[in-house]
């Protein structure tokens, strides 16, 4: 089979932060369990390989997964046999549904793609329809991501620099491009807008120390990495006005589930009195959860806490409880930022005003 260039899909991001590249034949996907001391591409021809990246957090971040799980579905039509490609298809939706259970993204792409399929006539139609719209998927996700940068920047309304602090990898790692709360970070940066931000490492998984400082030092965008458990004395010094973080999936009354964190940082938050603001595309709004009891939050494996770089640091048979996600409530919330608009959460009661 001949291999194909990358499709391009960006015309603003930095190719260089871009974590998947489609081929039409493959979809190429930057192995981030590897970064910073690597930048290795996985390349994958069917959605098999795609979940499998997915559930291994290869690539991770709630829009990444969705664009991810998009491109999956279009090659597992590629790879279909003739007489059973429907049905093929379907088994491949429901394999790449099955690999994370939080991030919304992940089963709104599916359902997308799932809704195409169904008016496809042949696998023919299928291959190119499909794979369409997974670049769709992908190309939206980005644009969303520069306008949200825009609303929330204009809603913070700064009259000087400030520093922010952020929590996990938002950025174009974990997204279609520029990043979601990573993205109003580059914005504030563009604007001179931006004194410093505070990357917190994000155990177990180091997405912040990993990724977050990854991209941002390669922007040369002033980031200081700290410790989860320096958040509250650097709050305390009173440098920080905002935590600005992304989300996985979010209520319909706007509660936020988010990596494991952020419930604590927006206590932290209000007790000190920064503003705390979640940026996320429609795509991570669950509008068929009343509130954040009703998210499924993932749990890993004890042994992700157990070691650090690879190295076992609690002893064996240790009991170990290591969800990888928890749940903001609106009320500690002041804003959620979409490409639909701002929510100005305690006066708001929720998501409805922007989705039905
Ligand atoms: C814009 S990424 C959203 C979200 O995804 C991350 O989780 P993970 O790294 O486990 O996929 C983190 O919760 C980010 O805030």
């Amino acid at each position: 089979m001949t291999r194909q260039s990358p499709v391009t899909v960006h015309d603003k991001a930095d190719p260089d932060t871009v974590a998947i590249r489609w081929l039409g034949h493959a979809v190429q996907l930057l192995d981030q369990r590897r970064l910073p001391a690597e930048e290795h591409w996985l390349t994958i021809e069917g959605a098999a390989g795609v979940a499998q990246a997915i559930r291994d957090m290869a690539v991770r971040g709630a829009p990444a997964i969705g664009i991810s799980a998009a491109y999956g579905v279009a090659l597992s039509a590629r790879c279909a046999d003739e007489s059973d490609w429907q049905q093929e298809v379907r088994t491949a939706i429901d394999q790449l549904a099955e690999s994370r259970p939080t991030a919304v993204n992940l089963f709104w792409a599916l359902q997308r793609m799932r809704g195409v399929l169904d008016q496809c006539q042949s696998r023919t139609d299928a291959v190119s329809r499909l794979a369409e719209t997974a670049v769709t998927i992908h190309r939206e996700d980005l644009a969303a991501n520069i306008a949200m940068a825009d609303l929330a920047v204009d809603a913070m309304e700064l009259k000087k620099p400030c520093s922010v602090l952020t929590h996990c990898n938002t950025g174009a790692l974990a997204t279609g491009g520029y990043g979601t709360a990573l993205g109003v970070v580059r914005k504030l940066h563009q604007e001179r807008l931006l004194k410093r931000v505070y990357a917190d490492e994000t155990r177990p998984w180091l997405q912040g120390a990993r990724l977050t400082a990854w991209e941002l030092a390669r922007d040369r965008i002033p980031v200081t990495l700290n410790a989860d458990g320096a958040a509250a004395a650097i709050l305390a010094k009173g440098d920080v006005k905002w935590v600005i973080v992304g989300a996985d999936r979010i209520a319909a009354n706007g509660d936020v589930a988010n990596k494991i964190g952020t419930y604590g940082l927006a206590v932290l938050a209000r007790h000190h009195k920064v503003k705390f603001m979640v940026v996320a595309p429609a795509s991570t709004v669950d509008m068929s959860v009343a509130s954040g009891r009703d998210i499924p939050i993932e749990e890993r494996a004890g042994d992700e806490i157990c070691q650090f770089g690879g190295i076992r640091v609690a002893p064996e048979k240790v009991d170990a409880f290591n969800p990888v996600f928890d749940v903001t409530p609106a009320d500690l919330i002041d804003l959620i930022v979409t490409e639909r608009g701002v929510v100005h959460t305690p006066e708001m009661t929720g998501m409805h005003q922007l989705f039905e």
